[in-house]
Parts: structure tokens; C-alpha cells; sequence
């Protein structure tokens, strides 16, 4: 059997317009596994509130981190799929690597179109999503089996369910900790702050909000931090339901009342960076905590294409291969 791997993040604008951001919020609000309100009641809300008013405004959050060769989140996800592409190759490994992404281009279906042209008929299926969550990786589930109805010959499947635990995931953001902290100095604090779920999905059994405490407690472990030293909050929530606390904009204006002046923060959820690390973590919270009478705030990037990210996806598919 041939072998081919497939990357796959959230997805991204094509542009940072109020038109593009719309089209992308349109099929990223639609998908049933990131809301679940009945569609009577959500798509007048959608449709007539939140895509015309949040589009212009979000459009302008985007232009703000925009790179010269587009979106973050798209530019990394590209570098990391030459980056494993090409480790794979060095270790002899002849494995097509594509990416995909859950809404937006370059679409799962076309990456599994590249696949299929070179011949692959066994799939690791690889969510760059380090905790599973019902909103993220059963959702790349999803598209994958809706994908599949199409085809007569299926091919056999591996699927990264999740990978917060993993040692090679944890010694790479520990790596990346303690690089930080020998260039900028350490803080009081080292805040690890995750993307958000609503509440309501862990009370009906994503185990998101464990696994991310488990990734916070190993991470702690290996740099061998005392609690007093970390904290873990979730961030980006939207809409007015309780979503997982602590919530890390609330934290970001209690941290310098309870005397952490200097903070480092670290968001092991992304695997790239993207607007929710650059503009909303990296700019937004950092105000707050400086408004609130921080002095020194350091965001520490997303894991990214670094070598040792790399060195630790190689690892993931190879734990696939046998
Ligand atoms: C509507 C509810 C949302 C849930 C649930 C959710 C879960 C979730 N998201 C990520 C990672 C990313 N989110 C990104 C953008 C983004 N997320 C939501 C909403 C939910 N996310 C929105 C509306 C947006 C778009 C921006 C905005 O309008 O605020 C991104 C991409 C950012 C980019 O640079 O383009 C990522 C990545 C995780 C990991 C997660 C649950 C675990
Ligand atoms: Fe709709
Ligand atoms: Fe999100």
C-alpha cells in the first residue's frame, strides 16, 4: 500500500476583506460541530446579525496581523508542510505529504485529490489540533467521511485522534519555553492559554478542558515549574453562553492586583499562529494587562515550523506507519 499524509487546520480568510471574512465565517458557522443551535433559530441570527456586522469588524482584526505572503495561519501551515515533506524525505520515508483545511482553501477534498493522484490508498489523517474537541477534530472527521461517500475504493485509514500528551509535543513547546526565556528573561508567570469551548460541550463529554490541563501539568512537570509559577485559562469565547474557565481576559486584569507584574504566555492549543495568537493574545491581552498595571508582557509564538515541531510530526506519522 502507498501511504500519504493529511494536514489539516481550521482554515483561514483568502483575504483579509469583509467580503472574504464573510464567505469564511459563513461555512466555518454553519459546520453543526462548532454551533449546535437548531438552524430555525440560528440562521436568522447568523445571516442577519453576526455575518454582516462581525465580517467588517474581524476583516479589520486580520488586516492588522496580515503578512506580506497572506493569512498566518495559511503561511505556517504551508512551511509545515514542506518542513515534514522534507524530513520525511531526509529519513528515507517516501511519504506524499498534503494539507488541508476544514473550511476555506486549499479544502480537505483537494488535498485528497493530490493524494489520490500519486497513488495513495492508505491515509493519516493528521488535525494539528493537540486536544480533541467535538468543534475541531470531529469535525475533520466529519468532512473526511463526507469525502468518502464519494469514493468506490476507500482508503485505509489512520486518524491522529489527539496528541496532548505525546512527549514529543510536550519537549517541543518545553524547548520553545526555555529558548524564550534565555532571549527575553522570565517572567513571574507562565500563563497557558487555550482556545475555548462552550461549557456545555464538556458537560456532554469533549474532554477538551482535561486534555488541556494534562498538556498544562506536563508541561509544568518538565520545566519543573511550582504551581504557584503557571496558570491555565481558555480564551476567544463567542456568544453570551459560559464557556470554560477561567476565562484569560478576566486573568490578564486580576494578575498584577495579586503582584505578577512581568507575565510569558504560551498558547499550546494553536500549532500555528494565527489571529486569535497574534491579534487577540499578543495585542488585546497584553493591553489589558498593562492597562490593569502589568509592566512586562511576552508572548511566547506558536510552535509553528520549528525544528522541533517538525522532528515531533515526523514522530507522529511514524508511530502511523507500522
Ligand atoms: C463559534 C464557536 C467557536 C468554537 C467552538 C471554536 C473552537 C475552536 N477554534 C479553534 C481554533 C481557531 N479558531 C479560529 C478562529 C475562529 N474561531 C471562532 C469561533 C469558535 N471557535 C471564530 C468565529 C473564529 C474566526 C475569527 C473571529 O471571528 O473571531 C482560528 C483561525 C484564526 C485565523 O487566523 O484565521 C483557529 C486556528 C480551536 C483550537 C477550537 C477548539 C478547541
Ligand atoms: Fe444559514
Ligand atoms: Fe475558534
Amino acid at each position: 500500500m502507498k501511504t500519504g499524509v493529511l494536514l489539516v487546520n481550521l482554515g483561514t480568510p483568502s483575504a483579509p476583506t469583509s467580503a472574504a471574512v464573510k464567505a469564511f465565517l459563513s461555512q466555518f458557522l454553519h459546520d453543526y460541530r462548532v454551533v449546535d443551535l437548531p438552524r430555525s433559530l440560528w440562521c436568522p441570527l447568523l445571516h442577519g446579525i453576526i455575518l454582516p456586522f462581525r465580517s467588517p469588524k474581524v476583516a479589520k482584526l486580520y488586516q492588522s496581523i496580515w503578512w506580506p505572503e497572506g493569512s498566518p495561519l495559511m503561511v505556517v501551515s504551508r512551511r509545515q508542510q514542506a518542513a515534514l515533506q522534507k524530513a520525511l524525505q531526509d529519513e528515507g520515508i517516501d511519504v506524499p505529504v498534503a494539507l488541508g483545511m476544514s473550511y476555506g482553501e486549499p479544502s480537505i477534498a483537494s488535498a485528497w485529490q493530490q493524494l489520490k493522484e500519486q497513488g495513495v490508498d492508505r491515509v493519516i489523517v493528521l488535525p494539528l489540533y493537540p486536544q480533541y474537541s467535538v468543534s475541531t477534530t470531529a469535525s475533520v472527521f466529519d468532512s473526511w467521511a463526507r469525502l468518502m461517500k464519494k469514493e468506490r475504493l476507500v482508503p485505509a485509514l489512520r486518524f491522529v485522534h489527539n496528541y496532548h500528551d505525546f512527549s514529543g509535543y510536550i519537549g517541543a513547546l518545553a524547548d520553545s519555553v526555555r529558548a524564550h526565556w534565555q532571549e527575553h528573561g522570565r517572567g513571574d508567570l507562565l500563563l497557558l492559554s487555550y482556545h475555548g469551548i462552550p461549557k456545555r460541550f464538556e458537560n456532554q463529554g469533549d474532554p477538551y478542558g482535561q486534555q488541556c490541563h494534562r498538556t498544562s501539568e506536563l508541561l509544568a512537570e518538565e520545566l519543573g515549574l511550582e504551581p504557584h509559577q503557571w496558570r491555565t485559562t481558555f480564551q476567544s469565547r463567542f456568544g453570551r453562553e459560559e464557556w470554560l474557565k477561567p476565562y484569560t481576559d478576566e486573568t490578564m486584569k486580576a494578575l498584577p492586583k495579586e503582584g505578577v507584574k512581568k507575565l510569558d504566555v504560551i498558547c499550546p492549543a494553536f500549532s500555528a499562529d494565527c489571529l486569535e495568537t497574534l491579534e487577540e493574545i499578543a495585542e488585546q491581552n497584553q493591553e489589558l494587562f498593562i492597562k490593569a498595571g502589568g509592566e512586562q508582557y511576552r508572548y511566547i509564538p506558536a510552535l509553528n515550523d520549528n525544528p522541533a515541531h517538525i522532528r515531533m510530526l515526523v514522530d507522529l506519522v511514524c508511530r502511523e506507519l507500522v
